[in-house]
């Protein structure tokens, strides 16, 4: 199995370099794994001038999944748009093909005081958000900033096609037959006529799977039923932009964006795996940053990749393990847990790999 790693910019390196450790002893225990480094995002424009250089998307290519820690940072955010670290994180998106982004948000018990929410509103939470991650308004075309009119006026296009929609809403559902046969798709049919189609399309594509109920949610209603009564959900679909921002606001319900992973996937489960979170700027550097969401990136990997379940759930248990042994990152602290850093952390999940 060949595994293209980018760690990318600002706490990017420090939490891949955790999950690293942790894939290093599978392949220690026999998992046959190789890893090649590339250049993702800022760091690549400071070496290359560009976020995707032609050597990362040979790598991403040949791979047969990817790695990613998260790109972008205040030095690079005043580039001229095609050289932002964030388009190189779309470009290998888009060029991978990778539109089902899975992000699973589960709350293990141990975090319960970290949620945001109340423990009896959250306990047990276990749902998760299918993003649409290779069209919307993130790709759609025309874009730009122009003068009109005497002033500079900025647009993006909301853009969906029956065949992405169709696809996605097939992954949700094909997913909710494998947990609770519930599927929400997440919309903003009222006012945008790319959602209206989106509506349309998840509801004949429903036709197949009757089995699995389906109801359908403006995006306003799911934000705020996210943080009111978040277990009415089990596989949420929306598109790239809700997505992005619901899965953020999920997360909090977990404890943190440091716990949530995710799963990029084509067709053919080929893979990028990367945690929810960015680079997060405010705390590189510092070894503070929550590796888990990494980690359990690097599970996911496993599992949806290269089909091995067995190996995801040793990572998974050894994640539980650890909470339950009360180490938490700055994230995840409570009074009475035992606060420790990015490498600690790391120590402690290697240990209970063992
Ligand atoms: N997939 C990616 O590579 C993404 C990249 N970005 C980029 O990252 C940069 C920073 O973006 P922000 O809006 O600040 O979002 P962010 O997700 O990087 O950080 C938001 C907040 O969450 C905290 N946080 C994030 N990950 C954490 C972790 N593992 N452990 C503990 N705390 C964590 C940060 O310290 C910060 O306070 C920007 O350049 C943005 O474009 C943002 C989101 C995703
Ligand atoms: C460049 C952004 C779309 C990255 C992001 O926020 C995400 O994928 O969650
Ligand atoms: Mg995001």
């Amino acid at each position: 199995m060949k595994i293209c790693v980018l760690p990318g910019d600002g706490i990017g390196p420090e939490i891949v370099s955790q999950a690293m450790r942790v894939l290093e002893v599978l392949k220690q225990d026999g998992l046959k794994m190789e890893f090649e480094y590339g250049l993702l995002g800022g760091g690549a424009v400071d070496e290359t001038g560009t976020p995707y250089p032609e050597a990362t998307q040979r790598l991403a290519k040949e791979a047969d999944a990817i790695l990613l820690g998260a790109v972008g940072g205040p030095k690079w955010d005043t580039l001229p748009r095609e050289q932002r670290p964030e388009r190189g994180l779309l470009g290998i998106r888009k060029q991978l093909g990778v539109f089902a982004n899975l992000r699973p948000a589960i709350l293990y018990p141990e975090l319960a005081n970290a949620s945001t929410l109340k423990p009896e509103v959250v306990s047990g939470l276990d749902i998760i958000i299918i993003r649409e991650l290779v069209g919307d308004i993130y790709f759609g075309e025309p874009r730009g900033i122009e003068e009109r009119g005497g002033e500079r006026v900025g647009y993006n296009t909301m853009v969906y096609s029956e065949s992405e929609i169709r696809r996605i809403a097939k992954v949700a559902f094909e997913t909710a037959r494998r947990r609770n046969r519930k599927v929400c798709s997440v919309d903003k049919m009222n006012v945008l006529e790319s959602t209206q189609l989106w509506r349309d399309v998840v509801t004949e594509v429903h036709k197949d799977y009757q089995d699995v109920e389906l109801s359908h949610m403006l995006v306003d209603n799911a934000a705020m039923q996210l943080v009111r009564n978040p277990k009415q959900f089990d596989v949420m679909v929306t598109g790239n932009m809700f997505g992005d921002i619901l899965s953020d606001e999920a997360s909090m319900l977990t404890g943190s964006i440091g716990m949530l992973p995710s799963a990029s996937l084509d067709e053919n489960n080929k893979g990028l795996f990367e945690p929810c979170h960015g680079s997060a700027p405010d705390i590189a550097g510092k070894n503070m940053a929550n590796p888990l969401a990494t980690i359990l990136s690097a599970a996911m990997m496993l599992r949806y990749s290269f089909g091995q379940e067995e190996q995801a759930l040793r990572i998974e248990n050894a994640v539980k393990k650890v909470l339950a042994q009360g180490y938490r990152t700055g994230d995840i602290y409570e009074p009475g847990t035992n606060k420790v850093s990015t490498t600690e952390m790391g120590d402690a999940v290697l240990a209970a790999l063992q």
